[in-house]
């Protein structure tokens, strides 16, 4: 799944030791220090993680857009509380916010002596009165009976961040909670037109557009996998966020709904290896030309139909094997075209070494390794 949907899924596995986790780590309550002296950050870190922390944190690769590129305000008709929203154009890959968060915890918190409510209270006088102020301003889907008002807080708004946890055999450790005064604020879609990115080394998050964003509407992310079958979405967002989801694709009429879940259904089973390699396709020269290009126009047709192109690592891949298929046919044209929506499709903030590739091979297309390839072994 990808890193940028809410849930995570190591989290509900039934192996993760508590109680190895519990006999062997030591936490502390850390104000993380950076170098810009602006932002503020209380967080309880595991000891490794906090001595693993540069003094100060390095800004962040890329900076927040010089005009602010959104407004947090009511949602539609106020029905889901307050959103962010685009103010003005954003194009596939623009950066929306890049920001710091306010509280952070291990994902996995469970001290005999502590109950959560008041590690995230001590947490919270740690920070300048203003900023505990804007933090308990945020929206709390939580019911009293269930839990205080900051601990609810922090289960509506916590985003799970990576950190590297050394010294310890269990990855679920490196999940962590992050509450983000802006990012937080952004409502679920099914069809998220935004996604973020962590970056551990500055210590923040990036929001971007997965596709274009025209001013006035909202920016949405999502809560849970937008591959999950809409029952599925719909049981994980009650009971981790208490919401029936009221987004424009679960606001479908029937018959179109029932085709969107036609689509998705379609979907996982493409992601469950249901389209041709490209490296298989390639050297077969007894399989037709149209066998990978047709599959994966159909893949790609369907994501953006869906509106999931949140889905990065899927679509990035669909796109490759085109713009790679159409370079094994030679066909310039084609692969520049492909090539071209591939690169686009890659977070800007990431790693950006394919898109460094597939500039390359746009620029000068022979230099694509099997150019043509399939071409020579018909002939
Ligand atoms: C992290 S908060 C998002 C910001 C929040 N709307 C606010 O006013 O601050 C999550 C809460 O927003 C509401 N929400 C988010 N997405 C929604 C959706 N698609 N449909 C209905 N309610 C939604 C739910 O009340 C949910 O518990």
């Amino acid at each position: 799944m990808n890193a940028n949907i809410r849930s995570d899924p190591i989290l509900d596995s039934p192996y993760f030791d508590l109680a190895g986790h519990l006999r062997n780590r030591a936490y502390c309550m850390h104000n993380v220090g950076y170098a810009s002296g602006t932002d503020e950050t209380a967080a309880l870190l595991d000891i490794s993680v906090k001595d693993l922390l540069p003094a100060p944190i390095p800004p962040p690769r890329t900076a927040s857009p010089n005009s602010v590129r959104f407004a947090i305000q009511p949602s539609e008709e106020g029905k889901n509380g307050l959103g962010m929203f685009a103010k003005q154009n954003i194009p596939a890959g623009g950066l929306i916010v890049v920001e710091r968060p306010v509280v952070v915890t291990p994902y996995i918190l469970a001290f005999q002596d502590h109950p959560e409510s008041a590690l995230y209270a001590a947490l919270l006088r740690r920070l300048a009165p203003k900023t505990a102020s804007c933090f308990m301003a945020l929206a709390n889907c939580k019911p009293a009976t269930e839990c205080d008002e900051v601990e609810g807080i922090m289960r509506t708004n916590g985003i799970p961040i990576r950190l590297n946890v050394p010294t310890t055999p269990h990855s679920e450790l490196a999940t962590h909670r992050a509450v983000f005064l802006n990012t937080s604020r952004c409502n679920h879609s099914c069809s998220p037109n935004a996604a973020w990115h962590w970056d551990p080394t500055s210590f923040s998050l990036a929001l971007e557009a997965v596709r274009p964003i025209p001013a006035g509407h909202e920016i949405t992310v999502a809560y849970v996998s937008p591959t999950y079958s809409r029952a599925e979405r719909c049981a994980r967002l009650k009971e981790k966020y208490n919401f029936s989801c009221r987004c424009a694709t679960c606001s479908l009429p029937a018959p179109l709904l029932s085709k969107s879940e036609a689509t998705r259904a379609e979907l996982r089973a493409f992601s469950d290896g249901g389209a041709p390699s490209f490296e298989v396709w390639c050297l077969d020269a007894r399989m037709p030309d149209d066998a990978l290009i047709a599959i994966h126009k159909r893949a790609v047709a369907m994501i953006e139909s869906e509106g999931l192109q949140v889905l990065q690592r899927e679509y990035g891949r669909h796109l490759d094997a085109l713009a790679m298929g159409y370079g094994a046919l030679g066909d310039v044209e084609q692969f520049r075209e492909w090539a071209r929506k591939a690169r686009d499709c890659r977070p800007m903030d990431g790693d950006n070494a394919a898109a460094r590739v597939l500039q390359g091979w746009i620029t000068e297309p022979e230099t694509f390794p099997v150019w043509g390839l399939r071409k020579l072994l018909k002939d």
